[in-house]
């Protein structure tokens, strides 16, 4: 295993251990998340503690069917008591890109749903700055091109993204563009924008969403609360 995959191995143990007897648990999606979800079904079959997540992806589902550990849904639970998650930027003041796995909409779901949201990286995640990082945004298919020419007046030349050639498409059906904006001053404000057009479905801005910050470096793990 890599260094990066140790780092993100430790984030996503650590996490688990905020996962308390009884809790329902938003799972997020990609490779920390990978950790995350072993570690609780190390837990559920170790300690016996019961809980039942919500993925917010196919792959996410299929790992906690992998490891054991139980799933709900929404038309059962409303509310969730936490979230963990990966990201793929994070500020100084906790403001998020995410959707690099084209898991955004669902995650911001399952992130809105939750008193409490963890975010779970390694030391290259954090950054002064959000926009290094091309910004996703899960977009309908109808009209792509032109949701994607507003998106373009917002000063980014949006990329749609592909996967074996063809437009990939998201759990929901949907489009995914990756927009290199380079550097975000203002993210609460551009989000708001790119919500604004008509065509969009989700942005992969999580504007004063993470409560918690969990970051995996060579010195060992970090856990900063907002
Ligand atoms: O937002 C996400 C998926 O849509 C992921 O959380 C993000 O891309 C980080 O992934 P990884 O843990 O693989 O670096």
């Amino acid at each position: 295993m890599n260094t990066q995959e140790q780092l993100k191995k430790a984030v996503g143990e650590k996490a688990a251990t905020f996962v308390k007897d009884g809790m329902k648990v938003g799972l997020g999606s990609g490779s920390t998340v990978y950790w995350l979800v072993r570690a609780l079904g190390e837990r559920i079959e170790q300690e016996g503690i019961q809980i039942e997540g919500i993925p917010s992806s196919i792959q996410t589902g299929a790992w906690a069917k992998e490891f054991g550990v139980p799933l709900t849904n929404f038309a059962e639970t409303k509310e969730l008591d936490v979230t963990i998650d990966g990201s793929d930027e994070v500020d100084p003041d906790f403001q998020l890109i995410k959707g690099g796995g084209a898991a955004l909409f669902r995650e911001k779901i399952i992130a809105q749903a939750a008193e409490k949201l963890i975010i779970i990286v390694d030391e290259s995640k954090m950054v002064d700055h959000l926009g290094a990082y091309a910004l996703p945004v899960e977009i309908l298919p109808f009209a792509w091109e032109r949701t994607a020419h507003e998106i373009e007046k917002l000063d980014c030349v949006p990329v749609l993204r592909l996967k074996d050639g063809e437009p990939l498409v998201t759990d929901n059906g949907n489009y995914i563009v990756d927009c290199p904006f380079e550097r975000i001053e203002d993210p609460a404000d551009l989000d708001r924008k790119i919500q604004a057009i008509a065509g969009v479905v989700e942005t992969g801005l999580f504007i004063d969403m993470a409560d918690t910050v969990i970051i995996g470096s060579s010195e060992g793990v970090t856990i900063k609360d907002k």
